[in-house]
């Protein structure tokens, strides 16, 4: 069942799997370049690239968690409702929040998935932004009768009711590499059926990316042992 959501939004954790392998960005050395050290001006210089981009990245979480608006009981008694909408209607915070899910896909996965699967609607908000940042193929998972031709059907409960989740039968390929993307993380419902979905068509689920993580809710124990990364989380 629901429960409110806290009002404070005050942490800006990231959370992803810490058993991943960052991706590797270096570029190998040529094979017959002699081995010695970067000057100390170069060191200090990577050093400081990658402090800002800490720090942009930390940045982009507070600003996406400042952009955000609660609305007490909405759409039934009992929820606070997350509202992300004016993320996008500042196109600085919206292009900066791309940037850093894109890191943090590469960065956790270590490598690009084949098929970024979003989840109706809000998924589709950003999903195929991000598909295109990274060359990948986008796929969107519908609530039921939405889409014409065979489909496969998943029936899910969420924060605040229940209903049925598709995916064209034929949208993806048997051991695609598949990304599953929505705004919010709330009981891990909606995610869960959307994988479902992803397995029963022969798909290679490796993890999840959620903008928000509604933390108390615990939804990520639903999700099984893929990485799960959630950019902010709102408790
Ligand atoms: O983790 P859960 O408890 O499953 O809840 C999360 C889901 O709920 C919201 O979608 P909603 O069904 O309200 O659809 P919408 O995007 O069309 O508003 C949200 O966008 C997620 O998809
Ligand atoms: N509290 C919430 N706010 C916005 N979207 C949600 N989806 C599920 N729970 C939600």
């Amino acid at each position: 069942m629901s429960a409110p959501v806290p009002t404070g939004s005050s942490a800006d954790s990231v959370a992803s799997n810490p058993s991943q392998p960052a991706a590797a960005a270096a570029a190998p050395a040529a094979l017959d370049a002699p081995r010695r050290e970067p000057p100390a001006a170069t060191t200090g210089a990577a050093q400081l690239a990658g402090q800002s981009l800490t720090s942009d990245r930390e940045d982009t979480k507070k600003r996406v968690l400042a952009a955000l608006r609660r609305f007490p009981d909405f759409p039934i008694p009992g929820i606070q409702f997350i509202d992300i909408l004016p993320i996008f209607q500042d196109p600085k915070i919206f292009d900066a929040l791309l940037q850093v899910l894109e890191a943090e896909i590469r960065e956790t996965l270590g490598a690009i998935p084949d098929v970024i699967v979003g989840l109706d609607a809000r998924g589709f908000l950003f999903g195929p932004s991000l598909a295109l940042r990274l060359g990948c193929s986008f796929v969107p998972v519908r609530k039921k009768g939405k889409m014409p031709g065979p489909c496969m059907t998943a029936s899910y409960e969420k924060e605040y009711g229940a209903d049925y989740f598709q995916m064209q039968s034929d949208a993806i390929k048997p051991g695609q590499k598949v990304l599953v993307v929505d705004d919010i993380i709330a009981t891990g419902g909606s995610a869960a059926a959307a994988a479902s979905l992803v397995n029963q068509l022969g798909g290679n689920l490796v993890g999840y990316l959620f903008m928000i993580e509604i933390g108390f809710l615990k939804g990520r124990d639903k999700l099984g042992d893929v990485p799960v990364i959630a950019l902010v989380d709102s408790d």
